[in-house]
């Protein structure tokens, strides 16, 4: 996909030069080829797991090549969810008065009864496992939107397996500490709408990280997301086809810190609408996520207390958003000396 000619922001400028000074064309962003992960050779695909542990622990963000899922579904999906936000006001209202664990969910900002800056996004949420629901219009959603789930959790599922043994751990570990075989997943269309002129204090959607384990995303072309990479924010730029990945919160718990959850924000101020798609995944609901012993065996100490992924969500989704607040509340505060 190429990106559009727009107008930048100034933020998108300056995060756009900060990111100049790096060799890639995707601004050092890892890479990581899941072709090579599921069919590689043995020694390729150690040197694989190695540098997703590497994504993992540095930056808690890189970009899927060779995943598999096709080009015209991810267009398929982000017509669907175009035409939803079409829809007259009457055919979602019902979406609109939803709550935060409401599986389907339609509305403006973050969470905007608690919004504490206003953020410019329009969102459709719909929770897809272990239970699908999907509104009813437009018509063609329920199809699409099954079968992207269905895919898109298999990529992740996948992901999870690759991670587990970068963690030098078996490959089923992550999934049976997080009881993935109903884990839960939801999917997320935005919708950023064009600004030509851009207010400074503006923002599509504030930093945060992700409630979740890990985040599939993908966008229409237009540029917007940015991730906070060794204290700099930095306009993430996809490779053509690829999903980018964001490492969430419950990945930080599990692994007692080792792989963060991500610090990211989308900007507006473009005269293109942006819109992104999501596929989350995160434990089971009903599972309470806590450090990996394995994890804690160097003698560093439990980093983050237990807690029900599906109370951690509720807390994180119901309050404003605040950067990383949410996993402060499980925390484990050490003594100094
Ligand atoms: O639209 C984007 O690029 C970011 C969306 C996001 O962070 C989210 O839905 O959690
Ligand atoms: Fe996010």
């Amino acid at each position: 996909m190429v990106a559009p000619s727009r107008l930048p922001s100034h933020e998108e400028q300056s995060a756009a030069a900060a990111a100049d000074g790096s060799a890639t064309p995707s601004q050092g962003i890892p890479v990581v080829d899941l072709g090579v992960l599921i069919n590689g050779a043995a020694d390729e695909r150690s040197r694989a797991i190695r540098d997703l542990g590497r994504a993992c622990e540095d930056w808690g963000f890189f970009m899927v090549t060779n995943h598999g899922v096709p080009e015209a579904l991810r267009e398929a999906i982000m017509d669907a969810c175009k035409e939803l936000f079409r829809l007259p006001l009457e055919e979602k209202k019902e979406y609109m008065r939803a709550k935060p664990m409401d599986p389907i969910r339609i509305g403006t900002g973050f969470y905007s009864v608690v919004d504490a800056v206003p953020c410019r996004r329009d969102y459709l949420k719909m929770f897809s496992h272990p239970e699908f629901h999907c509104p009813e219009k437009p018509a063609k959603l329920r199809e699409i939107a099954t079968e992207y789930a269905t895919c898109t959790r298999a990529l992740l599922l996948e992901l999870t397996k690759a991670i587990s043994e970068s963690l030098g751990l078996a490959g089923g570990r992550l999934s049976e500490a997080l009881n993935l075989e109903s884990c839960f997943q939801i999917l997320v269309g935005n919708h950023y709408p064009a600004c030509s002129r851009p207010d400074e204090q503006a923002m599509g959607l504030s930093a945060h990280s992700d409630h979740g384990l890990l985040t599939l995303l993908f966008q229409n072309g237009v540029d917007g997301l940015q991730v906070k990479h060794d204290g700099e924010w930095l306009l993430a730029k996809p490779l053509p086809g690829s999903f980018f990945v964001i490492a969430g919160d419950q990945l930080e718990i599990v692994t007692n810190g080792r792989y963060k959850g991500v610090l990211h924000r989308a900007v507006v101020g473009g005269e293109q609408s942006r819109m992104s798609f999501v596929s989350l995944i995160g434990p089971c609901m009903d599972t309470v996520v806590e450090p990996l012993p394995e994890m804690a065996a160097d003698g560093r100490g439990l980093e983050f207390r237990g807690i029900r992924y599906r109370d951690y969500m509720e807390m994180q989704q119901s309050n404003s958003i605040n950067e990383k607040t949410a996993l402060d509340i499980v925390r484990v505060m050490h003594q100094a000396g």
